[in-house]
């Protein structure tokens, strides 16, 4: 079971890190009741399950924007959301339960279905999380849920009726915290469908309350799993693993980008989103290999909190959502901007794994014994000693010991 029962190269591997890109998808909703009044049509095909395809491109416009997009993953407006959590979100989603950070995000134009798909994502993940901790009665889980939302650059708690606008910290170990945020730690499934619920009306609240905040908003759900063997195995990696899964629904994209279109500068108090705005920007520069320049995720809330799933210690899906119509063809094709960006950031996943102290001796004492065999080797070939592989270290291990 993942880095715990992993060997030693397996699980210094695990330890070390993977780089890998984001797991991008787009999902095309139906057109809806508005669009089909007014005679809209659908401007985009699915072609297969990796491609979407602009249909009517004026001749004038063909140089000017694709008219053919690839991702990871495509889904048409058949596809259900089961499906598109199976295949765009599903693996990311679970590598919570081995140790390794993950955060799914839904990124689109307001009304193109990222509350529909993420709700459906947060409860298939959950339902699966559970069903794996059911399947693995030999660990022992503490899974603890937190939930916020950030509007106007305010961060506030959606498990607590007090309004006040939480401070970011910068902890030196953590990263960025969110300061006096409620963690609660989940008795049951049915514990965190009675959060999830408070969390979903304390947002409803907030959209009756504050003029469409459900749409201007973002949505972080945390959940964060930690497990150890209920028994000491005796075996390498026999620690405790620990690590959080995000369920990201992003503010409606649309004004974010016309801003962009429209060349405004982005200024405090006003309407625009400048979380959006600036996850716009770090995406651009992490997709340009922007890892060794500067990457501004201190300019907002949204891109200080979710630092790690952006180009850090996480494996990522993100899932960008459109209308077909031909009256939304321009959000469409920022929102096809913003993915082909994101399908070239790459991150770097661990095992986030605290080993306990009589397992941390063993690995160490095998990494060592592995360094002063292949020492001995290269110094006996070079000196031509002829010294048998294994000589010696066995007395340095000794030492060590005491
Ligand atoms: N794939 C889909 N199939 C059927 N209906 C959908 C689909 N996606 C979205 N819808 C419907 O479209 C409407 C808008 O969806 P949703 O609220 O998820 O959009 P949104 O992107 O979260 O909007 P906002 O940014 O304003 O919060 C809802 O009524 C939803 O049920």
């Amino acid at each position: 079971m993942g880095a715990a029962a992993a060997g030693d190269d397996e699980l210094s591997a695990a330890i070390a890190g993977k780089a890998e890109r984001i797991l991008v998808s787009v999902r095309v909703r139906p057109l809806n009741a508005k669009e089909l009044e007014i005679g809209d049509s659908s401007d985009w095909d699915c072609v297969n399950g990796t491609t979407i395809v602009f249909k009517h491109p004026p001749p004038g416009e063909r140089a000017l924007f694709p008219t053919s997009y690839t991702f990871d993953r495509v889904f048409g407006k058949d596809i259900g959301t089961r499906q598109v959590y199976e295949l765009g979100a599903k693996e990311v989603a679970l590598s919570v339960v081995r140790g390794i950070n993950s955060s799914i995000f839904a990124y689109g134009q307001t009304s193109s279905g990222k509350t529909y798909t993420m709700t459906g994502i947060t409860e298939f993940s959950v339902a699966d999380i559970y069903h794996y901790i059911k399947k693995h009665a030999d660990r022992e889980f503490t899974l603890k849920f937190s939930a916020l939302e950030i509007y106007n650059e305010a961060v506030r708690d959606l498990l607590s009726t007090d309004p006040t606008p939480l401070r970011l910290l910068d902890d030196p170990e953590k990263g960025t915290i969110v300061e006096k945020l409620i963690e609660e730690t989940l008795r049951d499934q049915d514990h965190l469908r009675e959060l999830l619920s408070i969390c979903e009306a304390q947002r409803q609240i907030g959209e009756t309350n504050l003029n469409e905040m459900s749409s201007r908003s973002h949505q972080i759900l945390r959940l964060t799993i930690e497990s150890s063997p209920k028994v000491y195995a005796g075996r390498d990696g026999s620690g405790t693993l620990i690590a959080c899964v995000n369920f990201v629904d992003l503010a409606g994209s649309e004004r974010a980008s016309q801003a962009m279109s429209a060349g405004v500068r982005l200024k405090e108090g006003c309407h625009i989103n400048r979380s959006l705005l600036t996850l716009g920007t770090v995406i651009r520069k992490l997709s340009k290999g922007g890892r060794n320049g500067h990457v501004p995720y201190r300019d907002s809330k949204l891109t200080r909190i979710l630092q790690p799933a952006l180009g850090g210690n996480a494996r990522t899906a993100i899932i960008c959502t459109m209308s077909p119509a031909h009256c939304h063809v321009e959000q469409s094709r920022n929102t096809l901007l913003f993915a082909s960006c994101a399908k070239e950031v790459v991150t770097n996943a661990r095992v986030n794994l605290v080993m306990s102290d009589k397992a941390l001796i063993k690995h160490l004492q095998r990494e060592l014994s592995r360094f002063v065999n292949l020492y001995w080797r290269l110094s006996s070939s070079t000196l031509g000693l002829g010294l048998g592989q294994g000589q010696g270290w066995e007395t340095v291990i000794h030492i060590l010991r005491y």
